[in-house]
């Protein structure tokens, strides 16, 4: 087998992972301690003096947490009774074979996804052990507020949807693909809006986002639009009246970017270019603003109580789509592992046959491109294919503004040109990808 470059990770001075460990990773973990604190009087008026209890022990947990993390503490097996205990715990086993007897897995000295995700799911331990605030989303503000902050960039979206919608039976192939085009653009800019990179700051969409598309196109440094066109026109001009053609979305961030997500979905059902659309979101509360079922919930009924009358038409559409089962939401534990997906096929079996059944998977999101490029330090040029590691359930591709530092798929000199002219062009959120992968 063809060897693999080095993992991402803080014992690589001045890297961005270095200072992701350094510097926003006990941001977060303060923000959560704070959120608990200030919620003290809402956990007391639910649950009296055991409220209280829970919050201080959570927040005593944490702080241990935070200070294991800052002294490059190692790694220490999780021990509450979800399910996934024991692939986590097997996975810092496996961790541990990689180093020679002496060393131990830690924060700086692993590899950054692992130690990323790991702090996440101590967060959801800490709270697990707590009842009975033990499914508080301490994330779950932050959510709630950046959803509010973009109420205008919604609305524009909501209002843009239900136009095209009126005459979508009209529309020629040209047009249809014009309109794609323009909505696949608004789901790949909604990933600027994430919250775990701003440690929780607002980060919310504000201008209108159908303007600016054009002026963004130069920022978008693999363009694959046509092949993903290619493959859904064909797919629809072939597929007979009883097939069915599903598409995929692995979600990333609620609020906007959610909102982004679903309106492409619609699109994509209304135009009949798919007859079925699943979504996978997270079990747990993940990377600040990830989306939990809760969220894809929360969101679909704030919509169709919203006053505004497109906003409240799109929300009533999603909840129809729901009943009739041509949306799915599905959730799964593999999603907040710390592995990479080229894992998928032996960790998570039922899930990968799960993804064999569609004609497109659209993974959303910074982290699901880490994810499916195992987070390695792979030279600028390397093919998308070659970096997903033999991750082929289906046709894929990757809506992803760059936000951390591994890049493939690029043309020769193209990374490079970025190197000496914006040295933070790969963690600024300012350029994105459409990247697709078409072969098994
Ligand atoms: O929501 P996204 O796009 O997956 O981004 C998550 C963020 O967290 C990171 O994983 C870093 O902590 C970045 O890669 C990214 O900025
Ligand atoms: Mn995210």
């Amino acid at each position: 087998m063809a060897t693999v470059p080095a993992s991402l990770a803080g014992s690589f001075q001045g890297s961005f992972a270095y200072f992701s460990i350094k510097d926003r990773l006990p941001q977060i973990l303060t923000r959560v301690i704070d959120t608990l604190h200030r919620h003290k009087n809402e956990f007391f008026e639910e649950h009296g003096e055991k409220g209280i209890e829970a919050e201080k022990n959570t927040i005593s947990i944490l702080s241990k947490l935070r200070n294991e993390l800052q002294t490059d503490k190692p790694l220490v097996p999780l021990d509450d009774k979800l399910p996934d205990v024991p692939l986590w715990n097997q996975y810092l086993e496996y961790q541990q074979n990689l180093l020679d007897g002496n060393e131990q897995p830690s924060w700086f000295q692993s590899p950054w996804l692992y130690v990323e995700c790991y702090m996440y799911r101590r967060i959801h331990e800490a709270l697990v052990h707590n009842p009975p605030i033990d499914d508080y989303d301490v994330f779950k503000e932050a959510k709630v507020q950046s959803f509010f902050e973009s109420q205008q960039a919604i609305i524009a979206l909501c209002t843009y949807l239900q136009e095209i919608l009126k005459n979508i039976e009209d529309l020629d192939e040209k047009q249809l693909q014009e309109e794609f085009f323009k909505l696949l653009q608004v789901s790949l800019w909604g990933n600027k809006c994430d919250l775990s990179i701003s440690a929780g700051e607002d980060n919310s969409q504000k201008a209108s986002p159908l303007k600016s598309l054009d002026n963004l196109k130069t920022f978008i440094l693999v363009d694959d639009m046509e092949s993903i066109w290619s493959l859904l026109i064909n797919n629809k001009k072939r597929r007979t009246s009883e097939e069915i053609t599903r598409v995929d979305i692995v979600l990333d961030n609620a609020g906007y970017e959610l909102i982004t997500d679903l309106v492409l979905a619609n699109f994509l059902l209304s135009s009949k270019l798919v007859t079925e659309i699943h979504f996978h979101g997270k079990c747990i509360p993940w990377y600040v603003s990830d989306t939990t079922k809760q969220d894809f919930n929360w969101t679909i009924k704030q919509l169709q109580s919203a006053n505004n009358r497109w906003m409240s038409r799109c929300g009533m559409n999603w909840e129809g789509s729901i009943k009739k089962g041509v949306w799915v939401y599905h959730d799964h534990m593999f999603w907040t592992l710390p592995h990479e997906f080229c894992s998928m096929a032996q960790v998570a079996t039922d899930l990968y046959t799960e993804l064999q059944k569609s004609r497109l998977i659209i993974f959303k999101g910074d982290l699901n491109y880490r994810k499916l490029t195992g987070d390695r330090k792979w030279e600028f040029t390397v093919p998308f294919h070659q970096a997903l590691n033999k991750f082929h359930p289906a046709p894929l591709c990757s809506l992803r503004t760059l936000k951390s530092d591994v890049q493939v798929g690029l043309k020769p000199g193209q990374g490079e040109q970025f190197v000496t002219s914006e040295p933070d062009w790969m963690i600024c959120g300012k350029y994105g990808v459409v990247q697709f992968d078409a072969s098994l």
